[in-house]
C-alpha cells in the first residue's frame, strides 16, 4: 500500500490557538531558523509573541530569519524576531544568550531548547570527540539553557520550558550517543519540573518520532529521501508535519497546560508504542494530517507585499 502524498488529507487551517495568545510574552528558540525551531518561531510570532532565534551559524540564521519576516508580513500579524549567534555547548556564549534577551526585551517567559542533532555511526565505530559534541549539543545545552534562564530570570519570575527529545523510548541504533543524552534529557525535565514548580516554572518535553519530514534534517543527513517510506511501518500510516510537534509546544506553552511539568509528550504516530512483531495492523489510508497549507507560504515566496 502506498503512502504517496495523494492518499493526504490535509486541514487546511492555520493555528489552532487563538491570536494574539503570546502577545506580551518573550521566547528564545534555540535552532529556530530551520526546520522544526522555524515552525515553532513562526506559530509564536503568529500569535504576538516576540522571539529570539538562536543556533550557531550566522548564514542560516540571517536566511531564516529573513524568510520567516516575509511570512510573517504576510499573515497580517506583527511580532518581533530577533537573532542571536550562540553554541548552546559553549557556557559563555548560552549565558550571553540570555542576559542579552532580558536586557533588550526586559523578561524572559518561553524557553525553546529545540536546537541539537547527531550523525549516525554504530556504537562501536562512535569516537570519544564525537560522542562529547552530540552528548554536548543535546543534553549538556539543555541543561545550560534551563540553569541560565532559571538563575538569571524564572527563578524570580516564573517562566515556561519546553525541551527536545526524540523517539529513543526502546533505544536508537545507529544514535546511541543522542539516544542516550536525549533520555537524559527526558529525565532532567522531570527534575527541573518539581525542582522548579515552586518558582511557578514548568517544564516540559516533546519527543518527535524519527518521522517529521524536515528538509533540513534529511540535508544533515546527506540524504533527502530519508524519509521516503517511513511512514509505512507507523501506525497512522504517514509521516509527520513540523506543524504537528509547533501545536503541542504552544499548547505546553499556554495557559492551559498550567497544571503540566515534568511531562514529555510523544508525537510520533503511534510508532513508539507499535512495537508487537507478531502483531501487524492492516494496510489502511495515511490519517488527516495537520499542516499550515500554507497560503502564507506561498504567498510568501511572492515576497512582503503580497495581499492574503
Ligand atoms: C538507521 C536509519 C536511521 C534513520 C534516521 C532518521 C533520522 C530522522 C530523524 C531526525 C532526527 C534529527 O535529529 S534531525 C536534526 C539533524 N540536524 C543535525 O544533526 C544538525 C546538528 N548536528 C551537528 O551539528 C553535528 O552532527 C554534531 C556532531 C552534533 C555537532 O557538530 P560539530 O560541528 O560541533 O562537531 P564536528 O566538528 O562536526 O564533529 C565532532 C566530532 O563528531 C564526530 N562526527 C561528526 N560528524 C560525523 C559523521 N558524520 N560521522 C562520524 N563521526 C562524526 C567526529 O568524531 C568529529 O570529530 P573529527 O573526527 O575531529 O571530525
Ligand atoms: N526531524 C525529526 O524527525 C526529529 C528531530 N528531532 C530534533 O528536533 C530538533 C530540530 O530538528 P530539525 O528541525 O528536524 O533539524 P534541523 O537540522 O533543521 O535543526 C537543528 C537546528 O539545531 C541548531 N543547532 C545544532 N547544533 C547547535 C548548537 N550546538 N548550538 C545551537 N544550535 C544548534 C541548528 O542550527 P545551526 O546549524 O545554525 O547551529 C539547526 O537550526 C533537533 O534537536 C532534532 O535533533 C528529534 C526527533 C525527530
Amino acid at each position: 500500500m502506498s503512502t504517496s502524498k495523494s492518499y493526504y488529507k490535509p486541514l487546511n487551517i492555520s493555528s489552532v490557538f487563538r491570536p494574539g495568545l503570546f502577545e506580551n510574552r518573550v521566547a528564545i528558540v534555540t535552532g529556530g531558523a530551520t526546520g522544526i525551531g522555524k515552525g515553532i518561531t513562526k506559530e509564536l510570532l503568529f500569535l504576538g509573541c516576540t522571539v529570539v532565534i538562536a543556533s550557531r551559524k550566522a548564514d542560516r540564521l540571517a536566511d531564516g530569519a529573513e524568510e520567516i519576516r516575509n511570512w510573517l508580513a504576510n499573515t497580517g500579524q506583527r511580532a518581533t524576531l530577533h537573532v542571536v549567534q550562540c553554541n548552546v555547548r559553549n557556557e559563555d556564549e548560552v549565558k550571553k544568550l540570555i542576559s542579552t534577551t532580558v536586557q533588550k526585551f526586559g523578561k524572559l517567559d518561553f524557553l525553546i531548547n529545540n536546537g541539537g542533532g547527531q550523525f549516525l555511526s554504530p556504537t562501536a565505530d562512535i569516537r570519544l570527540k564525537g560522542w562529547n559534541a552530540v552528548v554536548e549539543t543535546n543534553l549538556t545545552g539543555t541543561f545550560l539553557l534551563c540553569r541560565e534562564a532559571y538563575n538569571q530570570w524564572m527563578k524570580e519570575h516564573g517562566g515556561t520550558i519546553v525541551n527536545m527529545a526524540m523517539d529513543m523510548w526502546k533505544g536508537y541504533p545507529y544514535m546511541g550517543h543522542s539516544g542516550a543524552a536525549r533520555a537524559g534529557v527526558v529525565n532532567l525535565t522531570k527534575t527541573l519540573g518539581v525542582e522548579w514548580a515552586q518558582s511557578n516554572v514548568r517544564v516540559n518535553a516533546v519527543a518527535p518520532g524519527s518521522s517529521i519530514v524536515s528538509p533540513t534534517a534529511a540535508a544533515n543527513y546527506g540524504n533527502v529521501s530519508i524519509f521516503d517510506g517511513v511512514g509505512e511501518n507507523i501506525p497512522m500510516k504517514r509521516t509527520g508535519t513540523v506543524e504537528e510537534v509547533c501545536s503541542a509546544v504552544c499548547f505546553l506553552l499556554s495557559p492551559g497546560a498550567a497544571f503540566i511539568t515534568g511531562e514529555t509528550i510523544r508525537i510520533d504516530g503511534g510508532h513508539s508504542y507499535y512495537i508487537t512483531p507478531n502483531f501487524r495492523l492492516p494496510d489502511s489510508k495515511p490519517t488527516d494530517v495537520y499542516s499550515w497549507q500554507s497560503k502564507f507560504d506561498a504567498d510568501a515566496a511572492k515576497g512582503p507585499q503580497s495581499k492574503l
